[in-house]
């Protein structure tokens, strides 16, 4: 079953992005006062009342014109017209209504969906002076709110569920495998996601200054639920200013936070850089799976010892990760492209994986036998007994005898031991000791 979809529509600088991050919660895109500054279809996912839906952003409409990113816009409001459930379409109540505004209305009333009326910028209780002026785009009654200011729009969120139709899927779904896409601007964010999803869903504008953001994207498989959290975006070759720049690694850093597996998306031709080591850190200590991605190898000149001489590099880079799988794709040949879904799938799979104590407790005793635990001035490590307490990341209680005889490099070589029996491919491990007496 899929999930209902929600269309936000306008034309530019009647405060759709202002509306899209006031329903997301969250600063997804940015808001600028040049009209046209976001331009993508942009998706979230949006709760009201304990009913789910997914909300996309479409960027303007501007029927008539030639400019290439305007009418990339208008095809895509017209597959969000086409995919919607549900279309808000979003007016500007303090500049009144426009002939842009008559255009999308005439484009508007041919689908048989449900059209809501939005008159943003409604900003205190009285009426827009232009309210009744709206009812010439036979769309019903204009709904009033004011999306800087958060005016109406849970009255608008009712409406919005109240016309979703039947069959659709609104339950909250424990099972959605949340993956973040993650890495330099121009490594390839966007080309995997398209690839993934198999299908043109991002703008890929070949003119300076096209901005993109942080997108959502939910998809089934046939077998398993995927949120594909995008952070690309931020492309502007003629301002880059340090803020946009910073915001970028910031939006790294919340869409980790938000994800279970974090594909980490390295361009063959830079190696390894500081921002991704950055981010890998945080997927890391976060307890997050990771899996990284070297793409645009087809861009690699190779003989039969580079990939091991990456591999090495990449280890030596990050090697607070070397439980991460190394993926080397090119999303332009589509070379080994098929393997990354299958890959998120595994190990978001050891992600929360639990292993039966008793054969955890066989592997600890056994790695103990083998290699005994480190002494202090005469007194050992005694591990009496190992559970795992929990699950994303997997995390390893060991009941002991005394916390000051415990060190890093055994517990490294048990989480090996672990590993070696059990898997665990992608994701971090952590242990935490609890003393304990003896009493057998
Ligand atoms: N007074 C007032 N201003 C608003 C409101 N909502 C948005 N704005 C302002 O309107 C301007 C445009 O808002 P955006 O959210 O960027 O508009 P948009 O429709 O996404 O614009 P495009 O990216 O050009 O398509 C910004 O300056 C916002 O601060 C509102 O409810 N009240
Ligand atoms: N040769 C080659 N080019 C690629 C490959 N993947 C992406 N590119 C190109 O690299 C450029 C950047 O790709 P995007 O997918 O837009 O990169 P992104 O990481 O989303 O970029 P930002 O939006 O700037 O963060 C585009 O020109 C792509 O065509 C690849 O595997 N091989």
């Amino acid at each position: 079953m899929s999930r209902p979809i929600v269309a936000i529509v306008g034309r530019p600088n009647v405060g759709k992005s202002t509306l899209f991050n006031k329903l997301a919660g969250k600063r997804i895109a940015i808001v600028e006062d040049t009209p046209g500054v976001t331009r993508d279809r942009i998706y979230t996912e949006v709760e009201w009342l304990n009913k789910y839906f997914t909300l996309i952003d479409t960027g303007g409409i501007e029927p008539e014109s030639d400019d290439i990113i305007l009418s990339q816009m208008r095809t895509q409001a017209e597959l969000a017209m086409d995919m919607a459930h549900v279309i808000l379409f979003i007016v500007d109540g303090k500049h009144g209504l426009t002939n842009d505004d008559r255009e999308i209305a005439q484009m508007l009333r041919k689908t048989n969906k449900p059209v809501l009326l939005v008159l943003n910028k409604v900003d205190s209780k009285e009426q827009s002076e232009h309210y009744y002026d709206f009812y010439e785009l036979g769309l019903g009654d204009p709904i009033e709110i004011s999306a800087s200011i958060g005016l109406g729009i849970g009255d608008l969120l009712d409406e919005v569920i109240k016309n979703f139709p039947e069959g659709l899927d609104t339950e909250y779904d424990e099972d959605i495998i949340k993956v973040a896409i993650v890495g330099k601007p121009n490594a390839g964010k966007s080309s995997i996601l398209n690839n993934i999803l198999g299908e043109e869903r991002v703008i890929v504008s070949p003119i300076a200054g096209t901005t993109r953001d942080a997108i959502d994207t939910y998809f089934e498989d046939g077998e398993d639920k995927y949120l594909l959290i995008d952070t690309a975006g931020i492309r502007r070759k003629s301002k880059v200013s340090e803020n946009i720049e910073k915001y970028s690694v910031l939006r790294s850093i919340t869409a980790v936070e938000r994800a279970d597996v974090a594909l980490i998306v390295i361009d063959a031709t830079q190696g390894v850089t500081e921002q991704d080591t950055k981010v890998a850190g945080i997927a890391h200590d976060e307890g997050k799976s990771s899996i990284i991605v070297i793409n645009k190898w087809d861009l690699v000149e190779k003989d039969d010892k580079t990939m091991n001489m990456f591999v090495k590099q990449i280890r030596e880079k990050l090697p607070f990760m070397m439980y991460a799988p190394i993926l080397f794709v090119s999303a332009k040949t589509n070379q080994r492209m098929h393997k990354i879904l299958p890959k998120i799938k595994y190990v978001s799979n050891e992600h929360s994986k639990r292993v039966h104590t008793g054969a955890l407790n066989d592997v600890i005793g056994e790695a103990v036998l083998l290699n005994q635990p480190p002494s202090d001035k005469g007194k050992r490590l005694k591990i009496y007994y190992a559970t795992q307490t929990s699950i994303k990341p997997p995390n390893f209680t060991l009941f002991i005898n005394d916390k000051k005889l415990t060190h890093f490099s055994y517990q490294r070589y048990l989480e090996n031991k672990i590993r070696e029996n059990f898997g665990f491919e992608g994701t971090p491990i952590r242990f935490n000791y609890k003393e304990k007496e003896r009493k057998r």
